[in-house]
């Protein structure tokens, strides 16, 4: 493996993910599978490491977000399914037949010209049918609709309707209406379909967690509290079993220095010292996914929270610092030092953002290392 110089790194805790499975699989009704939603490089925590994890606590399935993830993940993991949630193109038909690879189907042209392309395969292709049932992303939203696409599927040579789901806008939310809107015309489309395909699935992971137990159908896809992470405020304060974090992001200061009253610190000199003091250097900025607008997010350093001073720049950024350290002093922008912790939540409450996007935009020149 690659060796690392630069200090800077996100550390994964896989024991954290495990245990978030198997604390969701012990709260599931019994049979009820877990797909675990590792797209986007696992929500910036790392696909394959994260998919071996969750396997090996019980998840069944790897969901993901695109072809060419599915492809990444299909090269490590032999055995499992692997469904691709989004929308793909025709184009990728045959690659998916061969490599076991399930897509989502939604549109009948699409079925048509995918078919066109698969009379060579041996494999059938597996299909899940989406139902947009409010969520206005992609999927059928008409009974109708969903039967012309069922009987094309079932008449079509080389390819097999695997399961049928639907996803949630709102289920993360106290008011239910619309929730209970998507699950009346989810209901529905279950109704009309002449058999049930092998999985139904429906619920992420707020509806795994506070919703009726029947929402979890055949299985449920596990996304952001596999990561410990909370769906919502209204969730966290409702969760079902408590989730555990698993990603930290440290690095080291590589530079400290005394600095006097009235001198400026980082680009545009925004920050001016307002007494004699010393200032430390930590080598991650804008470019690592530490965007400008954290400029003064508290780190921690010697278990005490201190505050970036001046602009963030693209590799670098600037901490104040009570007294002097030695150049190697660790930080922790994200985790614990003692019973202190910056949290992914206080980021994003400081960004105006959710938790999901924090990890996600922690860019791949941060390596991801694992506990
Ligand atoms: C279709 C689908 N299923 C399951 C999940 C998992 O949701 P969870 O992480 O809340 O459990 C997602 C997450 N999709 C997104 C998460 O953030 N933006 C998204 O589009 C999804 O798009």
């Amino acid at each position: 493996t690659q060796q690392f110089f630069r200090p800077t790194k996100a550390i994964i805790d896989l024991q954290a993910i495990q245990q978030n499975v198997k604390n969701l699989k012990e709260f599931l009704r019994p049979n009820v599978q877990i797909i675990a939603v590792v797209k986007a490089n696992a929500y910036g925590h790392g696909d394959v490491a994260v998919a071996r994890a969750a396997l090996k606590a019980g998840a069944t399935v790897l969901a993901v977000a695109t072809p060419d993830e599915a492809l990444h993940i299909r090269a490590h993991f032999e055995e499992p399914d692997i469904l691709i949630l989004g929308a793909s193109p025709v184009s990728f038909a045959p690659y998916a037949a061969q490599q076991r690879i399930i897509l989502t189907a939604f549109a009948d042209d699409w079925i048509q010209q995918a078919a066109s392309l698969l009379v060579d395969e041996a494999l059938p292709l597996r299909l899940h049918i989406k139902i947009d049932s409010g969520m206005g992303r992609i999927g059928i939203r008409s009974e109708q609709e969903l039967l012309e696409l069922y009987q094309t599927i079932q008449s079509t040579d080389h390819m097999e309707l695997d399961g049928i789901f639907t996803h949630f806008a709102t289920a993360d939310e106290e008011d239910t209406l619309h929730f209970d809107q998507q699950v009346q015309f989810f209901e529905k489309c279950l109704a009309v379909i002449p058999n049930k395909p092998r999985l139904v699935h429906a619920s992420n992971t707020a509806a795994s967690l506070v919703k009726d137990p029947h929402l979890q159908y055949d299985a449920v896809r596990f996304g952001i509290s596999m990561y410990g992470l909370s769906p919502s405020s209204y969730v966290k304060s409702i969760l079902p079993f408590p989730l555990l974090p698993a990603f930290s992001l440290e690095s080291e200061l590589v530079h400290v220095k005394q600095i006097k009253s009235g001198d400026p610190v980082g680009y545009g000199a925004t920050y001016v010292a307002p007494t004699d003091m010393w200032i430390g250097t930590i080598p991650i900025g804008y470019a690592d996914g530490v965007i400008r607008k954290l400029g003064g997010q508290e780190v921690l350093i010697d278990g005490q929270r201190m505050p970036i001073v001046g602009r963030i720049c693209m590799d670098q950024c600037m901490v104040a610092l009570p007294k002097a350290y030695d150049i190697g002093e660790k930080v922790t922008l994200i985790g614990r030092q003692g019973n202190t912790g910056v949290s992914i939540d206080e980021w994003a409450t400081k960004l105006e953002t959710i938790n999901y996007e924090i990890p996600c935009i922690i860019t791949t020149r941060v390596p991801r290392t694992y506990l």
